[in-house]
C-alpha cells in the first residue's frame, strides 16, 4: 500500500489479507516521502489491523530518505521493517544498528530480494539473526536481468528458486512478487499457482481485487485436506500393525508424507483462525 494514501491504509483494515506492507519506497513519489512517514506512523498508531502482519517498507540507506525512514520506523506500531534491494547481510547490520539506536531495539527485519547481488547472497542474508522473511521484487529483478515479462516467467526462475532455497535452508518466510496487471485475475491465478507449486508461502499484492484469488490459490483445498487426513489415518494404522509404510490410493505413505500432511492441516487451521480474526 502506498504509505502516502491514508484512504488505502484505512481500507486495508477490512481486507482478508494475512499481512500488509506500508510502503515508503517505490509506491511513494519523492515529494511525498516525508508526509508518507507521518501518515503511516499515524495509521499504525491508530491500530485496527487485527492479527495482520504489519511490515513497513523503508527506502534504502543509500538514498536520501533511508535514514529518516528507519528512525521513524523504529518506533512505529509495526511487526517488522522491510528493507528494499538488499544485496548483502552487512546492509541488515547497518539497518539493525540504526533501528536499535532510534528506539527499535531488536526489531525484526524482512528483505526484498530483487537484485542479482541479493539473489547471489540470498543464503547469507537469510541466515542473518534479525531476518524473518523474504519478499521477491520481481519488477526490479526483471529490470536488472534485462529479461522480458512472459507468463511462464522463464527469466526469473533461477532467481525465484535460489531465494526460495535460501529461505527454506534458514527457516524464514518467502513471499512471491507482485502481479502488475491488477485487473487480470486469470493471469494472477496462474502466477499464484506457479508460486504455490514452487513452494512460496504467499503472494504480495497491489490491489484489493487480487486478495481473493491469492487466498484461494494458497489455501489448501478440500480434496488436499481430505487426502492429508486419510494419509495420517492410514499411516497410524500401518504403524499400529508394525509397519513403517502405508499404502493409500495406490501410493505409499511414509512418515515424511505424514509430516507434509500435518503441515497442510496446520496451514488450513491457521488460515481459518486468521480469517476469523480479520473478519
Ligand atoms: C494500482 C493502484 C494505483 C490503483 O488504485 P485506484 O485507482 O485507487 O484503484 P481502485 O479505484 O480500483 O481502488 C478500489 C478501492 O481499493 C482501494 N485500494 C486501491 N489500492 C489499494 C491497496 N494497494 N491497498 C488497499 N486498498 C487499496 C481504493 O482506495 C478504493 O477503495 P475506496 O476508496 O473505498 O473506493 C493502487 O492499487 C496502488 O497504488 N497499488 C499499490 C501500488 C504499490 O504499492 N506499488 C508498490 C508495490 S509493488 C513493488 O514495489 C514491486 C517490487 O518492489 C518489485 O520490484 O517488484
Ligand atoms: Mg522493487
Amino acid at each position: 500500500m502506498p504509505g502516502s494514501r491514508a484512504r488505502v491504509l484505512e481500507k486495508a483494515k477490512g481486507l482478508p489479507a494475512d499481512g500488509l506492507i506500508f510502503d515508503l519506497e517505490d509506491a511513494v513519489a519523492p515529494d511525498e516521502k516525508a508526509a508518507a512517514r507521518t501518515t503511516v506512523a499515524e495509521a499504525l498508531a491508530a491500530g485496527g489491523y487485527g492479527a495482520r502482519l504489519r511490515l513497513v517498507r523503508v527506502n534504502g540507506l543509500d538514498t536520501e530518505w533511508g535514514a529518516a525512514d528507519l528512525d521513524a520506523a523504529a518506533t512505529m506500531a509495526c511487526d517488522a521493517v522491510l528493507l528494499p534491494k538488499v544485496g548483502a547481510p552487512s546492509e541488515l547490520d547497518a539497518a539493525a544498528a540504526r533501528l536499535d539506536a532510534a528506539g527499535g531495539e531488536g526489531r525484526a527485519l524482512w528483505a526484498m530480494i530483487e537484485t542479482p547481488q541479493g539473489v547471489l547472497n540470498a543464503a547469507a542474508i537469510a541466515a542473518h539473526p534479525r531476518l524473518e522473511g523474504f519478499v521477491l521484487g520481481t519488477n526490479d529483478l526483471l529490470k536488472d536481468l534485462g529479461g522480458r515479462a512472459t507468463q511462464d516467467r522463464i527469466a526469473l526462475m533461477p532467481a525465484l528458486a535460489m531465494a526460495l532455497l535460501a529461505a527454506r535452508a534458514h527457516g524464514v518466510a518467502c513471499i512471491g512478487g507482485v502481479y502488475n496487471a491488477f485487473r487480470d485475475l486469470d493471469g494472477l491465478a496462474q502466477e499464484c499457482q506457479q508460486d504455490r507449486d514452487m513452494g512460496f508461502d504467499g503472494k504480495t499484492l497491489i490491489h484489493p481485487g487480487q486478495v481473493e484469488v491469492a487466498n484461494s490459490a494458497f489455501a489448501p483445498d478440500a480434496a488436499a485436506l481430505d487426502e492429508a487426513r486419510r494419509q495420517i489415518e492410514a499411516f497410524d494404522e500401518a504403524v499400529a500393525s508394525g509397519s513403517g509404510v502405508a499404502v493409500l490410493d495406490g501410493k505409499i505413505v511414509e512418515n515424511l508424507h505424514v509430516e507434509t500432511a500435518r503441515t497442510l492441516i496446520a496451514r488450513a487451521e491457521a488460515i481459518a483462525k486468521s480469517a476469523a480474526e480479520t473478519a
